[in-house]
């Protein structure tokens, strides 16, 4: 398969790297990067399979200023939830592609290990599934890849843990203790459950790999840049120096917001993420989160 990858950021490359492995891949980004086979945006447009890697409050704006339709076929491979207008990633790419020539991948993959050719288990969702199939036959042998129809079953489950990882961080951060851990990260599977079924995602899409396998991944390691939002929130650090300090993207900050306006739209309970939004948005100091929460 010939594919482009569009954005050089972590992940970017992780997937760059990986579909090296069995096809012939060119990369690109905003500013030139030192990468093998780096080639304009124009050039990369021309490419009938793209992987678009640019976080998701950023991708809107991207696909109205470079996007031109030639018919590409497209895996997102960002994890977020727009703040500005609560869309989901399938409704922005949406409004530029066809559903049928969309998919996403998502699962407990650190870019770093996927980078290292280590081991690892992904998810390609599409309406589509033989563009699904497609897409992950396209991965090397090291990544097992799964397929599924549940898009928006899946783009919950990874939107949402990345918040679910910043509460972790804090768990962690303050030295609550194993059970507190494990109590956060199995509420908070209940909670994007019932979130993502308010949006007609399907419950067994939490259980597996992008729901509870990337939950279970992202908030309770040091190597998710979420998690460690977490634990300078809980060293009482401003969000701002936290985000400068990291130098990469954090979606659950911005999701987070997201979630909580969503919420309040249609009236769906959210513990977990309105306390990271107060955390986040109002300065709450953690500990009195928690004790909210244990209320
Ligand atoms: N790093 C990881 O382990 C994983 C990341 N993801 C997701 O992939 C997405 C990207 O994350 P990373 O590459 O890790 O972040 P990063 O911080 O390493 O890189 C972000 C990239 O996006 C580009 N970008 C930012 N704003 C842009 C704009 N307006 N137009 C064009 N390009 C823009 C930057 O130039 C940079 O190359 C996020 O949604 C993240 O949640 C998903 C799975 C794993
Ligand atoms: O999505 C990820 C792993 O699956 C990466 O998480 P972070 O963005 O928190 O590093």
């Amino acid at each position: 398969m010939k594919l482009a990858v569009i954005g050089a950021g972590k992940w970017g490359q992780a997937l760059y790297h990986a579909f090296s492995q069995k096809n012939d891949v060119v990369i690109t980004s905003r500013s030139h990067k030192d990468i093998p086979h780096f080639v304009s945006m124009k050039e990369a447009l021309e490419y009938e399979y793209l992987v678009i890697a640019i976080p998701a409050q950023a991708v809107r704006g991207w696909l109205e200023e470079n996007f031109v339709d030639k018919g590409q076929k497209i895996l997102v491979a960002a994890k977020g939830i727009e703040t500005a207008t609560g869309s989901f990633l399938n409704e922005i790419y949406g409004e530029f592609v066809d559903a049928d020539r969309l998919a996403f991948i998502s699962g407990p993959s650190f870019a770093a290990e996927v980078q290292k050719s280590l081991p690892t288990a992904l998810v390609i969702s599409s309406t589509n599934l033989e563009l699904a199939k497609t897409y992950a036959d396209a991965l090397p042998e090291y990544i097992r890849g799964y397929v599924n129809d549940d898009v928006i079953g899946e783009e919950v489950a990874g939107a949402y843990k990345n918040v679910i990882a910043i509460a972790g961080g804090v768990c962690d951060g303050l030295k609550l203790g194993n059970n507190a851990r494990a109590a956060l990260i199995s509420r908070g599977l209940v909670e994007m459950t019932r979130f993502g079924e308010a949006f007609g995602a399907k419950t067994e899409t939490f259980l597996s790999l992008g729901g509870a396998g990337d939950l279970f991944l992202t908030a309770s390691s040091t190597l998710s840049r979420n998690y460690r939002v977490g634990i300078g929130l809980a060293q009482g650090k401003k969000i701002e120096d936290i985000l400068e300090e990291l130098g990469e993207v954090a979606e659950g900050v911005p999701t987070a917001k997201a979630l909580y306006l969503l919420a309040k739209q249609k009236e769906i309970y959210l513990p977990i993420a309105t306390e990271v939004h107060a955390m986040l948005e109002e300065g709450k100091d953690p500990r009195q989160s928690v004790r909210d929460l244990l209320g």
